[in-house]
């Protein structure tokens, strides 16, 4: 029987770099970010619903304006629910398929949601695992990596359950407070642990 694990923590906590290393582990990887990503591809109906209810400023040059977009939603909770109304059924169809592709294929596969708890995902999945740093270090790295302002960076983190909440909740936390090689270790733990019981 193979498992579906779901991967989430808080913006900037390192998902995609736990990601990366899990698929050098075997894991196929199931991610959201890139699904939400297709769901507005360039001439979807998805794109099309995203300009009607945000106006023309919504898309350049047929692509969705991804920080105008953003700019409107991680202040504006409203309009953030409308956005996930459309994109996530759409989401969520395209993760299905590809989860299902792997399993019946006979792989283990890792579902990269960063809004899993907030969408009351758990039950989708055999098991959670929450990759954690603390908020300060979240608001560095995500300052850092998008060269964002604190006030912007701070209106994405509180736009999520809390890490602490998220880390609470967890079957397995991998801390990602430490450097790039404590986490590679950190993972090997895991996945041999992971294999152990399974
Ligand atoms: C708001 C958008 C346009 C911002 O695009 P941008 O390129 O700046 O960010 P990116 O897509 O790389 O997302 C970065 C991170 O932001 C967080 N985030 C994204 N959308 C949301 C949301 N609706 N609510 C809370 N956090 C979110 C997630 O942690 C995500 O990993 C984009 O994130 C989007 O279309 N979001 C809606 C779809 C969604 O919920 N995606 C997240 C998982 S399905
Ligand atoms: N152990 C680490 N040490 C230093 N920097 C790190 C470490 N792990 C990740 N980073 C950096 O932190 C930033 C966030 O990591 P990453 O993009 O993997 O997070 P994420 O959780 O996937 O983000 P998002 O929620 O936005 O999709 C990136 O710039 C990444 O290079």
């Amino acid at each position: 029987m193979m498992t579906v694990i779901g991967l989430t923590g808080g913006i900037a906590s390192g998902k995609s770099t736990v990601s990366n290393l899990l698929r050098t582990h075997g894991f196929v990887i199931v991610d959201a970010d890139l699904a939400s990503r297709q769901a507005v591809a360039k001439g979807s109906e998805g794109l099309r619903q995203v300009a009607a209810v945000f106006g023309p400023e919504a898309v350049i040059a047929g692509e969705m304006n991804r920080s105008y977009v953003g700019q409107q939603v991680f202040r504006d909770a409203s309009k953030r629910l409308a956005l996930n109304a459309i994109i996530h059924p759409i989401v969520r169809d395209i993760m299905e398929e590809e989860k299902n592709q792997a399993l019946s294929d006979g792989r283990d596969v890792i579902m990269d949601i960063p809004l899993l708890y907030e969408n009351k995902l758990e039950d989708t999945v055999d098991e959670v695992w929450v990759v954690y740093i603390p908020e300060e270090l979240q608001l560095i790295r995500l300052m850092a990596r998008n060269n964002m302002t604190e006030e912007s960076a701070l209106a994405r983190i509180s736009s999520q359950l809390s890490i602490e909440e998220k880390k609470k909740r967890a079957d397995v936390v991998i801390d990602n407070s430490g450097t790039m090689e404590q986490l590679e270790r950190r993972l090997e733990e895991v996945v041999t642990e992971y294999y152990k019981s399974h």
